[in-house]
């Protein structure tokens, strides 16, 4: 099943994406809440989220030492969010315990949280990851490493860029996640990100999703926004 365009509410305070939600009137989105959103307005917007019924993906990107991330996923684990994730950059052991955190947390009867790991963001140019990361290989290298971490530490996903969406899928397995943001349709502004793909290409490259910020967000017309994205990702 074709999985619905991940909206990414990247609002400064409820109001504005309450605003924003209205142009959808009853549909069921999936959205995802940032670092922004969820550090001003907290559980209680996630909360009023489900209530309305949208699945959520809380884009927090947690790194830091193991045992840190274990007992913040602890705690994320019950706020009955769809999916979290990780910066694979935090290494297998980090993953391997946010992944345990998330099972332990997670309140009896609810399904634990979808749990992927951020390989290279999509932010990041290959010339950009070498001299400021000193990684001295290809930036595909890095994300496909990242991927096969993160696939032996038992995450369900990562987040990359559509373009290496294929060949993860090869050193893992189809049903690993690619959830693929940097999503833009032609001719729209690349702002800030550096791999970036339309919704078209994103499905022919076997993302298993799409995150979509600006682009609907920023438009005029942003449920128009959304149908044509929907659109061009749900046509094969
Ligand atoms: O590698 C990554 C990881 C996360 N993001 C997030 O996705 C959206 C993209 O927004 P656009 O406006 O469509 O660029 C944003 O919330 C990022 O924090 C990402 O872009 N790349």
């Amino acid at each position: 099943m074709v999985q619905k365009p991940i909206i990414a509410l990247d609002f400064p305070d409820r109001g504005t994406a309450e605003q924003f939600l209205q142009n959808f009137q009853d549909e069921q989105l999936f959205v995802k809440v940032g670092m922004e959103l969820f550090y001003k307005e907290g559980s209680a917007f996630i909360n009023w989220l489900k209530s309305q019924g949208h699945n959520i993906f809380l884009d927090l990107k947690l790194h830091d030492i193991p045992n840190t991330v274990y007992s913040a996923m602890k705690v994320l684990a019950g706020l009955g969010v769809d999916m979290v994730n990780v910066h694979a950059a935090g290494g297998y052991k980090m993953m391997e315990l946010a992944l345990k955190g998330l099972e332990e947390g997670t309140p009896k009867g609810m399904e634990r949280p979808i749990l992927i790991a951020v390989t290279q963001l999509t932010s990041t140019s290959e010339e950009q990851m070498q001299s400021e990361q000193l990684i001295d290989r290809g930036l595909k290298d890095s994300v496909l490493h990242y991927a096969k971490l993160a696939f032996a530490a038992g995450l369900d996903g990562v987040v990359c860029s559509a373009l290496e969406a294929r060949e993860i899928s090869k050193i893992t397995s189809q049903e690993f996640l690619k959830v693929t943001p940097g999503i833009r349709m032609e001719g729209d502004s690349s702002h800030d990100q550096s791999r970036i793909v339309t919704p078209r290409d994103a499905r022919k490259l076997e993302a298993s999703h799409i995150v979509v910020g600006r682009s609907i967000t920023q438009a005029g017309d942003p449920l128009q926004a959304y149908e044509q994205v929907k659109l061009e990702w749900e046509m094969k």
